[in-house]
């Protein structure tokens, strides 16, 4: 009989998954394609994410996670359920743990309603666990010693702020920001300046190609093409770097001042171990140039990016349920 465990990475922007004894074997945009009428499913991650904002009106397409909390149930059972059904060797009922990570101040609704969902997939075991702890463990850092490590785990939905010692975590914060809001202010930037209207996924291209949160550090340009406001007819525009520090200022301020309150209540003595260990950066969000550096002249800490940021969330999935560290909530 198959009995393995499983690891989810339950993102707001990409649905990692975990399966003992193979690794990753899903890793793919959370978004579902459904027809209106039948209420079949078209097309899950990848395939549906091409079809966003091109879709004729029998589709629709939904993400049924916003700011890292599900949105949509019956969008998000469908998604899991497909994704799932791509790996043969996972079988519903048949996977022994799961372990679902959730963002590190979700409601008590929120963490039900993952725990239900893990309740249909998994024979026994469903383990809800707080994803800045995930990442920091599968970012590499041993959080099991007597010593404060600090991680900010930047995704699509949410910034997941914490400082860890002895195994769990003692200070932390959950910002409903992340990376899908800085597309949201580029796209409104460019409307706003240039009369242009893009889609959600050119101002990602927008954000990842030349955007930068720390002015000086990356000067490019890109050309892109949207809908004129008031003619309606096509147009394209240059869209600096400068551009996109513009429109992301707000938002990376709002993460630089929680950052600030959560060490601001950080014991003193896990303070002065901060100075050692520094922060760990993690999740998509690591990836914006000028980050580091911005990060580094306002906190006065050694700031180190993890090797693998999109990644550590599932990683840390594996080592705990390989018992690398005691699972505490099941
Ligand atoms: N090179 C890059 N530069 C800037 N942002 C990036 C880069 N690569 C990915 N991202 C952003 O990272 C975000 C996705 O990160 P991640 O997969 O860690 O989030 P998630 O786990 O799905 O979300 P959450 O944890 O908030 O639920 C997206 O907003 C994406 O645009």
């Amino acid at each position: 009989m198959f009995v393995k465990d499983i690891g989810i990475d339950l993102g707001t922007s990409n649905i990692l998954v975990y399966l003992e004894g193979s690794g990753i074997v899903i890793n793919e945009p959370s978004i579902i394609a459904i027809d209106t009428k039948t209420r079949a499913v078209i097309a899950v991650g990848e395939a549906a994410k091409l079809m966003e904002g091109r879709t004729p009106s029998n589709i629709s397409t939904y993400r049924p996670l916003k700011s890292g909390a599900i949105t949509d149930l019956d969008m998000m059972e469908k998604l899991i359920s497909a994704l799932l059904a791509k790996v043969p060797m996972i079988k519903k009922r048949k996977i022994k743990r799961v372990l679902i990570c959730c963002p590190t101040n979700n409601t008590n609704i929120e963490f039900k309603t993952i725990q239900d969902i893990g309740a249909k997939l998994a024979r026994n075991d469903v383990i809800v666990e707080r994803e800045s702890k995930v990442a920091a463990i599968g970012a590499g850092l041993d959080i099991s010693q007597s010593a404060g490590n600090m991680m900010i785990d930047i995704g699509g939905g949410t910034t997941d702020i914490a400082i860890l010692s002895l195994g769990d975590i003692v200070s932390s914060v959950s910002l409903k920001i992340g990376g899908t809001d800085f597309d949201n202010d580029v796209l409104n930037y460019i409307k706003k300046k240039r009369n242009l209207i893009i889609g959600q996924q050119t101002a990602e291209r927008v954000k990842i190609e030349v955007g930068t949160v720390y002015l000086g550090i990356k000067n490019d340009t890109i050309k892109i093409t949207g809908r004129d406001i008031v003619s309606g007819l096509p147009r394209s525009t240059e869209i600096t770097s400068q551009d996109v520090y513009m429109a992301c200022k707000e938002k990376v301020g709002y993460i630089l001042q929680a950052i600030k309150s959560v060490l601001e209540i950080t014991p003193p003595e896990l303070s002065a171990d901060l100075i050692e260990h520094g922060i760990i950066l993690t999740g998509g969000g690591a990836y914006m140039p000028g980050l580091r550096e911005l990060l580094t002249e306002e906190l006065q800490l050694p700031i180190h990016r993890a090797e693998f940021p999109l990644e550590c969330v599932i990683k840390g999935t594996e080592l705990l349920l390989n018992n690398a560290y005691i699972i505490s909530n099941k």
